[in-house]
């Protein structure tokens, strides 16, 4: 045979035609010109082995239905499980070799070591009949995809996106680069030059993200502007905050005084939980299209008050929040609430502005351990120590309010006038027990205790349960997507830092020679097949099928075809992935940097 040009248009299921009619007599076993084609004009031939009462059991599974086409797909992918020029057996008890090559009238022909041309009954090998143990399938349900689901995916790149967001100087030539061991501060809401805003008793406060030099770990900075710690009595607050850790609270680090700003500023350091907004902006802000706090009264037209408490009615039946969700929030400010004052400390800002909430209804309490510090501050003669029960109390009062105002859509429905109206509300339109609690908790001459609100959520606490265990089995099942696609990642890498590699050691042919050049062109086999037309023929199935199979090693038999069509290698995935490992293990014993790749094996090891 003449060495023909390099042709990438024609499909290799014609390129293998080609060789079948000149040597299939050499090496081409019987049943392959059927069957071993790597080309979906192939797959016609399939059903006949699908067939097969000797059927591969994951085949088997999928043709039943039972698994979906996501569990290492055979149906769409070459056939090869069915033929071998070598001795099933012979191959499966023999150790990989590398093969050894023979130019048979200008074509090439590679044999495994142990089973020379001659030797070799071109015998139909069965089908193994079990799963080896080391297969590696995408296991579990029907998925419409190998990767996370869309709104998984969205959630998290938007958090990364938030999380790597950098300030424009021009925009803020005032922030510090660096404040103590953070950097890359940007702010979370716009720094106001409104020195009359003091949200933190009389001190104005702001807001930034900031990452940490030494560990490049996000954080949220809360700044107090303008504050001098004159008694450090209250850092033994600091102190029991920082070790307070929960997962509806967000976690202190710590606390430090600076003058990066220009001015005294004590720094309060945050867990940074990207994406969050306050309560207050998620359920009362007139941001939201149509909000509009329906307690404000229209002083221009003054109406009697039946016509307002049943317009207050109308609004809230139509805007109202579903209890369900007022039971949720509730749980987890009570779960917040316990530990905290189990802990011998108290809130003391249990505010819908201090409250922060993210994509999937999960609550924490932000800005934890800043009352404590201003408000000792600004009256350090009270032993505030000795007044954490009163503070508790406190705490129990707002959390009332809270919830009255979620119930009723509105911030002005826990003021004093409205109070009564507004409970009137709650009780035509939510449970009994959502008005019980509430009563319960605005009863402020009575002592108040958080435990005494589980009761009071009684079995609700099981269909919280219940949800967060679906949703941690939704996010688990999705995740083990994610094992399998970082496996084959892996496997990927190391591929691809092998083939084609200009040089190594000084040698310029080493990626097209050896083992390495059998690893390119399997590398064309998985991912460079085109069509009887010579489109690409793109099959996720097919790639994911043949790295699995690489992966494990599996004694299966595919045939490899140079690029220039000379050549034709009857080669195993075990003695690919013998190449692979060999070919990388030089590579990694004269690489500088030793990371996860080198120490992760292929195969078993990083299953
Ligand atoms: N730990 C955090 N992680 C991520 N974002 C946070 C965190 N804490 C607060 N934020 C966000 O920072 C922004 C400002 O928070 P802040 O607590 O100052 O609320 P605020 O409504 O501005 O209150 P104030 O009026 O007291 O300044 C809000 O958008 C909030 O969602």
């Amino acid at each position: 045979m003449d060495w023909m040009p390099h042709n990438h248009s024609r499909s290799l299921s014609s390129r293998l035609d080609l060789a079948r009619a000149t040597h299939a007599s050499e090496f081409v076993p019987r049943v392959i010109s059927s069957s071993a084609s790597a080309s979906p004009n192939f797959l016609s031939s399939f059903s006949s082995v699908s067939s097969s009462p000797s059927l591969h059991p994951l085949t088997k599974k999928l043709e039943d239905g039972e698994l979906s086409s996501h569990v290492t797909p055979e149906s769409t992918s070459p056939p090869l499980t069915t033929t071998s020029p070598i001795l099933h057996e012979k191959l499966a008890n023999s150790p990989v070799l590398p093969a050894y090559q023979e130019n048979v009238g200008g074509t090439t022909y590679f044999y495994p070591y142990q089973a020379p041309a001659e030797n070799c009954q071109p015998t139909e090998t069965p089908l193994n009949t079990s799963l080896p143990t080391e297969y590696n399938v995408y296991t579990g349900k029907p998925e419409p995809s190998f990767f996370l689901t869309e709104d998984i995916r969205n959630d998290i790149l938007n958090r990364n996106m938030l999380s790597l967001l950098q300030p424009d100087p021009q925009q803020y030539p005032d922030l510090p680069q660096e404040v103590d061991s953070y950097h890359e501060l940007f702010p979370l809401e716009p720094i106001s030059n409104n020195t009359m805003h003091k949200p933190h008793m009389g001190y104005q406060a702001s807001m930034y993200k900031a990452t940490h030099v030494k560990t490049g770990i996000h954080y949220c900075l809360r700044r107090i502007h303008g504050f001098r710690l004159s008694n450090a009595k209250c850092m033994a607050f600091v102190e029991l905050w920082k070790k307070l850790s929960h997962s509806n609270i967000v976690q202190l680090r710590e606390v430090f005084t600076t003058k990066a700003f220009g001015d005294n500023s004590m720094l309060f350091v945050y867990d940074y939980h990207p994406g969050s907004e306050t309560l207050l902006n998620k359920h009362f802000s007139p941001d939201q299209s149509g909000y509009c706090d329906p307690f404000i009264n229209d002083t221009s037209t003054p109406r009697p008050y039946s016509y307002q408490k049943n317009n207050l009615l109308r609004h809230t039946q139509h805007n109202k929040l579903p209890e369900p969700l007022i039971w949720n929030y509730i749980i987890q400010l009570t779960a917040a609430l316990r530990i905290i004052h189990s802990s011998a400390l108290a809130c003391r800002s249990l505010d819908p502005t201090k409250i922060i909430i993210n994509s999937r209804n999960r609550l924490r309490l932000s800005c934890l351990g800043t009352m404590d510090v201003v408000l000792h501050e600004s009256n350090s003669t009270i032993n505030h120590m000795a007044l954490v029960q009163h503070y508790q109390q406190e705490d129990l009062t707002a959390l009332g309010k809270l919830v009255l105002a979620l119930a009723c859509k509105s911030t002005m429905a826990v003021q004093r006038e409205n109070i009564s109206t507004a409970l009137d509300i709650v009780s035509r339109t939510y449970s009994p027990d959502l008005r019980n609690l509430i009563m319960y908790l605005l009863a402020s001459q009575q002592r108040r205790s958080v435990t005494d609100l589980m009761p009071m959520i009684g079995a609700r606490f099981y269909t919280q349960l219940d949800n967060l265990h679906n949703h941690i089995e939704n996010l688990d099942h999705e995740l083990s997507k994610e094992v399998q696609n970082g496996r084959l990642f892996r496997l990927m890498t190391k591929l691809a830092t092998i083939t084609e590699r200009p040089d190594f050691n000084m040698e310029n042919t080493w990626s097209e020679t050896g083992d390495r050049y059998m690893l390119k062109l399997f590398r064309d086999y998985v991912f460079h097949q085109v069509t009887e037309e010579g489109h690409p023929w793109l099959d996720m199935a097919h790639i994911v099928q043949c790295l699995n199979k690489l992966d494990v090693g599996v004694p299966e038999k595919i045939c490899l075809m140079s690029r220039d069509e000379q050549s034709i290698l009857v080669v195993s995935y075990s003695e690919l992935k013998h190449c692979l490992e060999q070919s990388f293990s030089e590579l990694a014993n004269s690489s500088a940097i030793h990371h996860d790749l080198t120490v992760v094996g292929i195969g078993g090891d990083d299953k």
